[in-house]
């Protein structure tokens, strides 16, 4: 029925409104660039490739990690890390965050680094956790004094190369109850699967813990493969390279299911157990775009992968390396694909109920929030000729 209402594909406007979860966003990888350059003064930290205009650093960023890898990708986090090292910053830094994601629309939020980063200048693990737990509350009322309501949880992540997610597991463990909500490995994923780390994601699974993996990125099926079966993650960062198990031209038989587009669409084992267990995909466009992961908004598996209705999500990852936001992500995709506000509230409730926070309160979510946010957005169009001209814009020209 609301797909034959004029008004459903989304306008700009209407895409930045529309209440958006996201799961994948890295702390470290969203900045202002002008606060980068304050901090780097105020602590006196002198790398800055660009350190005195905020608008050629911001095009340094997104140039840098445009190189089609994810080992130079991941370079440019050193000058995000460097600002990130005192307690002060950390706050500041996590309070901007949530109030830029609240003035996009989203109304909730997991957004992830790794503590093990923020130690050079003295800060324990506990006094970094504690800091941005400090900022995102920060964040999340000021959000709310600008009439903006956001809820942002933690993931604790450990670095792929190094030697302590067992650590940092039990730091996510030990903040379950205040503001971290689940764990994640990050980094290099090329010669660091990640059963390396296994310990950690064993002890998680004992405490009943949660966690998602970056797997399927830079580096296709085993490592996806890994991560859920040897690993037991609940989720998949990025994931995109499930596609490597997916035939678009497959006959029928075992394994084949109907695509609208395509006809008949043969899943391997491995994908089929994605799709059957329900197991959230963490797509990051934009992000994929940049590390080679895809070649195009066009050629993204996201569009398959959507109407063989996996368990997808929409996500940022580095909102300055990729210049994007979420209303940004999936402006792409209603231009790429002709997405409707349908298709956004189904990501969106994907999203929510992959969300690492207890049930109830992601039913809550999705039922008091995010169905009736969409649903005042797809009835806008019946009060088309009303609503521009109601005499309160009028004064400002
Ligand atoms: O897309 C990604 N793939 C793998 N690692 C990433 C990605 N984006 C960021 N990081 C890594 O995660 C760390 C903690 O936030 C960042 O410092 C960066 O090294
Ligand atoms: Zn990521």
């Amino acid at each position: 029925m609301t797909s034959e209402t004029p008004n459903t594909v989304p306008t700009p406007e209407q895409i930045r409104r529309a209440p958006k979860a996201l799961l994948h966003d890295h702390l470290d990888g969203g900045l202002r660039p002008a606060t980068i350059i304050e901090l780097a003064r105020e602590t006196g930290y002198s790398g800055l490739p660009e350190s005195d205009d905020a608008d050629r650093l911001n095009a340094w960023f997104r140039e840098s990690a445009d190189s089609g890898s994810l080992e130079r990708y991941l370079e440019t986090f050193a000058h995000t890390c460097a600002v990130m090292q005192t307690r002060d910053a950390l706050v500041r830094v996590a309070a901007e965050c949530a109030e830029d994601l609240a003035a996009d629309g989203v109304v909730y939020a997991e957004v992830r680094y790794a503590p093990e980063q923020h130690l050079e200048r003295g800060l324990t693990l506990e006094q970094v956790v504690e800091a941005v737990n400090e900022g995102f509350r920060l964040g999340e009322r000021r959000a709310r004094a600008a009439g903006n309501r956001i809820r942002v949880g933690a993931l604790l992540t450990a670095m792929r190369h190094a030697a302590r997610a067992l650590e940092i597991a039990e730091l996510a463990n030990g903040y379950r109850d205040q503001g971290v909500v689940g764990f994640d490995i990050a980094g290099a994923e090329a010669g660091y699967p990640p059963t390396r780390h296994l310990d950690a994601f064993e002890f998680l699974k004992r405490e009943n813990n949660h966690f998602t993996i970056h797997a399927g990125e830079a580096f296709g099926l085993p490592s996806i493969w890994q991560a859920l079966q040897w690993c037991g993650a609940d989720r998949l960062g990025h994931g995109v390279r499930i596609i490597d198990d997916i035939d678009p031209g497959g006959a029928a038989g075992a394994g084949a299911v109907s695509d609208a587009k395509s006809g008949e669409v043969r899943l391997g084992r491995l994908a089929a157990y994605v799709r059957d267990k329900r197991v959230p995909l963490e797509l990051c466009p934009s992000s994929n775009l940049q590390t080679g992961a895809a070649a195009s908004y066009a050629e993204h598996p996201i569009g398959l992968l959507r109407r063989l209705n996996f368990r997808a999500t929409v996500n940022t990852d580095n909102r300055l390396m990729s210049g994007t936001s979420m209303s940004a992500e999936f402006g792409h995709l209603v231009r790429t694909f002709g997405y409707t506000l349908d298709d956004m509230q189904w990501f969106t409730v994907n999203a929510m109920k992959s969300a690492f926070i207890p049930f109830d309160e992601r039913l809550a979510m999705i039922n008091e929030v995010i169905k009736p946010g969409y649903a005042e957005l797809k009835a806008e169009w019946l009060f088309h000729a009303a609503a521009p001209d109601n005499g309160l814009t009028s004064a400002s020209g």
